[in-house]
């Protein structure tokens, strides 16, 4: 049974634009799939609509694989911006702490929960931290911490690291890779970058613009933990030649 699983989903807007057309997809629960296309392919407007931003104008979103007993969407879903939309004047521990202090969780509580899930992205001592002094790869992580606080059931991402540096993205992955294995959220993933959805990803669904649609949904069957040698491997080589390929005609001449 699919965690979520959309049926001939298309999105018009207002202005006539055809963002999304008749997508079926299936994603199972745990597994770690990313959103590969070109600008402007709707990848944006999918995962939006699967975070419940926004309703489909044809189609079905079914939640088959949903705790019934969990409330509300934010219970069950983490949602990374590629800005990471922090609070200026609240530091890193009071940044995450907002989706438990807005489910009216006792300030200790939220306060501890906060503060594990800043040690588990990495940032252990920078709970009184302002975002003003913070790196962009650091803002990114208290954005991941302040989405994972609630324990989702699946964390959807758009594009979160495509502002940072090469060496900080690449820490990102690791990072992300990490905590995917502790925490067996499913992730969904939007991406630009053929090799960073290799190196994430056991599946890649590739999409292409004007309308959005999906033209092939890649498996990526190396197996994990990824790391820096998996990065220069062959295989890697060989997977990033064919999801490149498909995107070369996502593209299109
Ligand atoms: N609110 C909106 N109103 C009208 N058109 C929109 C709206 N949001 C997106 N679009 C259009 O829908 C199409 C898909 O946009 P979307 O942002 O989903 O693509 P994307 O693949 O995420 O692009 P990018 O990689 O550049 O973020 C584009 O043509 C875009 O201009």
């Amino acid at each position: 049974m699919p965690l979520v699983a959309l049926r001939g989903v298309s999105k018009r807007f207002g202005n006539g634009t055809l963002a999304v057309r008749d997508v079926d997809l299936d994603l199972a629960a745990g597994e770690f799939v990313s959103l590969l296309g070109p600008s402007g392919c709707g990848k944006s407007t999918l995962l939006r609509m699967i975070a419940g931003l926004g309703a489909p104008s044809a189609g079905t979103i079914a939640w088959p694989g949903r705790d019934e007993k969990a409330t509300g969407p934010g219970r069950d879903l983490g949602f990374v911006f590629q800005d990471p939309t922090l609070m200026p004047w609240a530091n890193a521990l009071a940044n995450v702490m907002l989706p438990l202090t807005l489910q009216r969780l006792p300030r200790a509580e939220a306060e501890q929960r906060a503060a594990a899930m800043l040690a588990l992205v990495g940032l252990k001592g920078f709970e009184t931290s302002y975002p003003r002094e913070l790196s962009g790869g650091m803002k990114m992580r208290v954005s991941i911490a302040r989405a994972l606080v609630m324990r989702p059931r699946i964390l959807l991402m758009d594009e979160p690291f495509a502002a940072l540096d090469e060496i900080t993205r690449h820490r990102l992955n690791d990072d992300l890779l990490a905590l995917w294995a502790q925490e067996r959220f499913t992730a969904v993933f939007v991406t630009h970058s053929v090799f960073e959805s290799v190196y994430l990803s056991q599946r890649i669904v590739v999409m292409a613009a004007r309308p959005g649609r999906i033209i092939a949904d890649l498996p990526v069957a190396a197996a994990y933990p990824r790391d820096d040698l998996f990065r220069t491997s062959g295989e890697y080589a060989h997977l990033c030649r064919i999801a490149s390929g498909k995107l070369k005609e996502a593209i299109g001449p």
